[in-house]
């Protein structure tokens, strides 16, 4: 896998009046699985949107291996990302989808069934995707995030919907992806969820990254991950 990081300088957006993402700044690098959390508002999506193209910045880059999303020349082969678990057209089977995907990013389409199998909906393939619970569809936007073999994952809110099997089986996904050299950024705004499965943290509040490093650090002085957000939040913004 090569190693492709994900840099953030200086990155700013405002909506109307509301300054969603002021002047962030955070790296996530290859061979470790970063959390990206803040409380709800905090501007995670807005900051994920800019980083994948999406959304243009007011000032401030966001790269990944160097380059901006727009000019990476493999994108689906660099980078996947799971943005929310809609979009997969409900009279489709996965099988389908998964196919029109494979096409659409020059994918062979034997990338279809590894893939299945890889995040476990191998079974479900065949389906209409109408008739998919909201951890399959999950599951299935994952698989189509894999599609291209990607170095890096972006995941928003990715144990959404998912039960407590299913995000141990995610925390244990994203651990393996990082261990052969892959770069996970995933947002929370669930503390716990992301306490036993990360290896850095950037913590965002109101548009503002308010720590980033490996959690060790951010958790040595405090008891948890939440009473360490807590402080750190009200030391921000008191
Ligand atoms: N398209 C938009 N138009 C106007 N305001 C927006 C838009 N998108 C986001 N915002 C605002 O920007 C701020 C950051 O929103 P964002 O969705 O990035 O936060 P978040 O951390 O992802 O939140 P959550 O955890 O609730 O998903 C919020 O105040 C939100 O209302």
């Amino acid at each position: 896998m090569n190693s492709t990081a994900i840099e953030v300088a200086g990155l700013s957006k405002r909506f109307g009046d509301v300054a969603a993402v002021r002047d962030a700044s955070f790296r996530a690098e290859p061979g470790r699985v970063t959390g990206f959390l803040g409380p709800n508002g905090a501007g995670k999506s807005t900051t994920l949107a800019m980083l994948l193209g999406l959304t243009r910045s007011d000032a401030g880059t966001a790269r990944i291996g160097g380059a901006p999303y727009r000019e990476l020349s493999d994108p689906s082969g660099t980078v996947g990302a799971v943005l929310d678990a809609a979009g997969a057209h409900p009279a489709m089977t996965g099988r389908g989808h998964l196919r029109a995907y494979a096409a659409l990013g020059g994918h062979p389409l034997a990338r279809v069934d590894e893939v299945a199998a890889t995040t476990g909906i191998g079974e479900y393939l065949d389906r209409r995707i109408r008739g998919y619970s909201t951890g399959m569809r999950r599951r299935l936007a994952l698989a189509t995030a894999l599609l291209g073999d990607p170095s890096v994952l972006v995941l928003d809110e990715p144990s959404n919907g998912l039960d407590p099997a299913g995000i141990v089986w995610l925390r244990e996904f994203l651990r393996d992806f990082a261990a052969r050299g892959g770069t996970v950024l995933l947002s929370s705004h669930v503390l716990t969820e992301l306490q036993h499965g990360i290896d850095d943290l950037v913590l965002i509040d109101r548009g503002r990254v308010a720590w980033s490093g490996p959690l060790a650090d951010f958790t040595d002085s405090a008891s948890s991950l939440e009473a360490a957000f807590l402080a750190r939040t009200m030391e921000v913004h008191p």
